[in-house]
């Protein structure tokens, strides 16, 4: 099990704002630091690559191949990053923090869903320790103020040693409005102003997450059932008149109410509540909501 400790990491303002035109001094990642043999995150074995495809697709190249959990793969850029339903995730160079996590967890697979929560729990944890009013959509985002700063996607990779998940993060540090594909996204430095050291920001992003790994892990269903509170709780989804996109084609509108102990978004509707375990959530505004 990977087990890393806590870390206390200063966050210094280090970009001019990125609501200005594209950042050109934006510094690389100190990868000496971040692979230095587990100093920093014990458990972890950071590689930083300058630029590659996919780090999901890297990392679960080399889960095939029987890498042991715990390799963090970093890139400073990426030229065909994933995100969900196909869709693709771009950042320019060094704007981004933007890297795979390999994970081999020893709970049973029926658990797994609570991976992409948990991991976006942490990025929200994590910013909102630096000053960042985050909050969790459910499933996989995290967003500041409504709009969407940072992005997960978990894939489930079989090798012959074993399952793995690889736990694919993409936040945004200091992309400016321009470089940000939607009016819908955001940057940790459109929102403060100016943009946080990423060596920094990401060894306590691994520290968050390594620790919540490690009690989920650990504490079975008394864990889920704190995981899902936890949740809820930091959910800017919990109590929104929502339109889910469910996987068949079909669509659910309602009033999200809760998640359950599996990370399943409870829906209710005309008096009936359904547990959604996969599908593309909408905040919907009012005046949006179907006519009954
Ligand atoms: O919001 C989404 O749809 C998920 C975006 C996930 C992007 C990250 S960036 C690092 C990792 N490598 C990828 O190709 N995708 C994930």
């Amino acid at each position: 099990m990977v087990s890393f400790r806590r870390l206390e990491v200063t966050i210094v303002t280090v970009s001019p704002a990125a609501d200005e035109s594209p950042a050109t001094d934006r510094p690389p990642l100190d990868s000496t630091a971040l692979s230095a043999d587990g100093a920093l995150l014990p458990g972890l074995r950071v590689e930083v690559v300058e630029e590659t495809g996919s780090t999901n697709a890297l990392v679960a190249e080399r889960a095939r191949a029987g890498e042991p959990e715990g390799l963090v793969v970093v890139a400073e850029h990426q030229t065909a990053g994933r995100g969900r339903l196909d869709r693709r995730w771009e950042t320019p160079p060094r704007a981004a923090l933007t890297f795979s996590v390999l994970l081999r967890p020893s709970v049973a697979p029926a658990s797994w869903p609570w991976l992409p929560l948990l991991a976006g729990h942490a990025v929200g944890k994590t910013l909102r320790a630096v000053g960042h009013d985050a909050a969790v959509k459910w499933p996989n985002d995290v967003l500041i103020d409504g709009r969407k700063v940072a992005g997960l996607l978990v894939e489930r990779v079989d090798s012959p040693a074993g399952p793995a998940a690889v736990v694919g993060i993409g936040l945004n540090v200091s992309t400016s409005r321009q470089e940000l594909p939607v009016p819908e996204a955001t940057s940790l430095a459109l929102e403060a102003g100016g943009a946080p050291d990423r060596t920094a920001l990401l060894v306590d992003l691994l520290a968050t997450l390594g620790e919540s790994y490690a009690a989920w892990q650990a504490g079975g269903a008394a864990a889920e059932a704190r995981l899902a509170e936890s949740y809820a709780a930091a959910c800017d989804t919990v109590g929104r008149e929502v339109r889910v996109d469910l996987p068949a084609a079909q669509t659910l509108h309602g009033r999200a109410t809760g998640v359950d102990s599996r990370g399943r978004l409870l829906v209710e509707h005309d008096g009936t509540t359904t547990a959604v375990a996969a599908g593309d959530v909408v905040h919907v505004r009012a005046q949006e909501r179907p006519q009954d």
